[in-house]
Order: structure tokens, then sequence, then C-alpha cells
């Protein structure tokens, strides 16, 4: 015989109902409705907490399978990889040129070194490292060390803006293939992937180009025919996944792209991605013997501060300006993050009364205008 045991949902007397009158009914129901909203609070938590802890568990397995594994103790910093890909390999020499030479760095940082050896041999290469650890190296560099032509694929307009801007100011030929591409551009991009004419080493597009252009998608076939696609760079790629914190409906379609191109090694790179969110990433992007390369996420150099908001207006933006001034008095550019596109261009207007050289950036805007106002930002700092 099996028993199930269930506790007491209170200490309410559960009066049978046929001898209580309405005034009694309506009381208890009152009670029952308060008791069984906290209950459900407290499922939601107890799920919450659940998930998480399995997250925890998985990362923390997976990075100590991979410390028992490792062959270099080094790997144990965080990497998953437990392959050696530290080398030598042939093109050191070349790597080395390029990374001092075009991109102005003098050392590797933790991994980096490894993910472009990975990628350079071909292999699927998944990358979790912290924002601002150094990603992009990890796909530009083969990039450029590989012939033809790499496809990164990026959520944002403006990340995308950003980074070729920066390929530019490094003598990159990388361009953009978005809604605000000229004609004019994107009949050479076209042309580039085609036949192998003019300079093009690294094109960025937003998902949709992937999902929604046939034009697009026959373009790289062709490019891929001609022994010029290079590599695929999948950035922030835990929009894949319908766990993750950034969902995009468009990413789950970029499988194809390993489908479609199975011998382009791809390297899909993020920030932020439990153990489930790097399956189903996997998973989507069709790169199951990927090689994984995690490293720490902490920052040192991040932390965070709260301060008691006032509840007028103006000094508000007092506090915030004498904040921006006492602590960066050597010009330091930085970013101020507002409710609303209307609260933007206020904080941004006041804060210009106030002698801050600060505008306002937001979807909403002439595309010219905001590029001019990230163009300002990035190098000209006042
Ligand atoms: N090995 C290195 N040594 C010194 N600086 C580096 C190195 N690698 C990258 N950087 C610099 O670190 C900065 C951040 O790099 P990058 O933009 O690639 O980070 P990211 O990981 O892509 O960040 P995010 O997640 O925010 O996109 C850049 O200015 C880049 O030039």
């Amino acid at each position: 015989m099996k028993v199930c045991v269930l506790p007491l949902v209170s200490g309410l007397p559960l009066l049978p109902t046929t001898t209580m009158d309405n005034e009694e009914i309506l009381q208890e129901l009152d009670s029952v409705n308060v008791e069984l909203q906290l209950v459900q609070d407290q499922i939601k938590q107890l799920l919450d907490r659940q998930e998480k802890l399995q997250d925890r568990q998985s990362e923390l397995k997976a990075v100590l399978e991979a410390c028992e594994a490792s062959v270099s103790p080094t790997q144990c910093g965080g990497s998953v990889s437990v392959e050696d890909w530290s080398g030598p390999f042939e093109w050191d020499s070349r790597a080395d040129d390029v990374r001092l030479n075009v991109f102005g760095i003098s050392s590797y940082r933790a991994n980096q070194r490894e993910i472009v050896n990975a990628v350079m041999s071909g292999r699927d290469v998944l990358v979790i490292m912290a924002a601002g650890g150094g990603k992009s190296l990890c796909y530009q560099l083969p990039a450029i060390l590989r012939d033809g032509i790499a496809l990164v694929v990026s959520p944002l307009l403006s990340l995308i803006q950003d980074q070729v801007m920066c390929l530019a100011a490094l003598g990159i030929p990388a361009y953009m293939l978005t809604s605000t591409t000229t004609k004019e551009n994107e009949k050479f991009i076209y042309k580039a992937l085609e036949k192998g004419e003019g300079e093009l080493k690294i094109l960025y597009v937003t998902p949709e180009k992937i999902s929604k252009s046939k034009r697009f998608m026959s373009k790289l076939e062709k490019c891929h025919h001609v022994g010029r696609f290079s590599l695929i760079a999948i950035d922030e790629a835990h929009c894949c996944s319908q766990w993750g914190h950034d969902f995009r409906p468009d990413y789950k379609n970029l499988g194809i792209l390993k489908t479609q191109f199975p011998n382009v090694p791809m390297v899909a790179l993020t920030a932020t991605a439990t153990q489930k969110v790097q399956y189903d990433l996997m998973e989507m992007l069709h790169i199951p013997k990927c090689v994984k390369f995690v490293s720490t996420v902490n920052r040192p150099n991040l932390f965070y501060m709260v301060r008691e908001k006032s509840s007028v207006g103006k000094v508000v933006i007092d506090e915030i300006a004498e904040f921006i001034q006492e602590s960066y008095p050597k010009n330091e550019s930085g970013i101020v993050y507002c409710f609303s596109r209307k609260e933007c261009e206020q904080v941004a207007q006041e804060l210009r009364e106030r002698g801050i050289s600060a505008d306002y950036y937001h979807a909403d805007m002439d595309v010219n205008v905001r590029e001019k106002v990230h163009m300002r930002y990035k190098y000209v700092l006042n």
C-alpha cells in the first residue's frame, strides 16, 4: 500500500461548507487566497533556486572533469578544453606578427592563443569569456590569417558598427551588410563574395540576414564554392537559447550555416552561458563536437555601488554630474543608462548644462546622427 503524506495547508480549521454562513465562507476564501498566493510565491522561489543550483552543479562538475583530465596545470584555471592547444603550430610566427603589428596587442590573455589555434586547426569552438575579456581577437585574428572571407553574426547594429569602425581604424578590410549599408557597399560586398574580387576579410551581419535573405545565402554558397569562406563567428551566442537571458528568434536558425558549410570552422562566443544554455546553443548551432574554452567570468575591475536617490529630479542630476566630475576628472568616457529614450535625451541635455560633454544614443534616432554620436564617443572625447 502506498501512503501519501501531505502537509496541512495551515492551521485553518476545514469546516464542512454546509454548516458555514456566507460571511464565514467569504472570510475563509480570503484567507485561502492569501495563503495560496504565498505558497505559489514560495514554489516559484524554490524552482528558481533549484534551476540555479542545477546550473551551478553542472558547471562545477564540468570544471572538475576538465581539471582531472587536464594535461597542463594551467588549464585548471577555467578552460574546459582538455586538448593541448598551446602549440607550437606552423602559423605561430604569423599569428604573433599580426597580433602585435596589426592589433597592437603585445601578448595573449588567458585562452586566446589556444582558441586561435583551435580555430586555425579547423575545429568548431565555443568560447565563454567575460565581457571585455578579449573575445573579438579570438575570431578576428584567425579571420586575417586564413584565406578568404570570415562571416560574423552579431545581434546589434550598434555592436556591429563599433566593431567595423575599430577594424577599419586598424586598416583591416571589414564591412557590414545591414539595413544601413549603402547600395554601393552592398554591391561591393556581393561581388567580393561571389567572385572573390575586392578587399574583404571580415563581414558582419545580423542573424536576420541568414534567416531572411536567400540572395545573401546564395552568395555565401558561391563564396564557399570558390574556396573563400574562411570561418563563421557567432557573437553573443547565448541569444540562440530560449534559456538564455537574451533570446533572439533569428538566432535559432543559425544552425543552417553549419548544415550548409560543414567544413567551415565555427566559433561561438558569449560572456554568459550556464551549462544548460551551452548545451542548448551547441545543439542549435550543430556544433556537438566543438572544443570548449571557459575562462573565469570574475572581473576584479568592476564593482557595484548603490546610492540613495533623491526624490527631486534636479538634485539627482546634480549628484550624477558631481559624481562624474569628481570620480573622472581626466575627461574619461563613460555611459549613463536611463529608463527611457526621453529620459536619455533629458539627462544628456542637463549634463551638458553642467559642463559635461554628453550626448544621447538610442534606437529611435536617425541612423547617421546615431553613428556620429558613436564616433564622437569612441574617438573624440570632447
Ligand atoms: N591580449 C590582450 N591584451 C591587451 N588587450 C586586449 C587583449 N585582447 C583584447 N584586448 C582588448 O580588450 C578590449 C576588449 O576586447 P573585446 O572587445 O574583444 O572584448 P569582448 O570579450 O568581445 O567584450 P564584450 O563581451 O563586451 O563584447 C579591447 O580594447 C581589446 O583591444
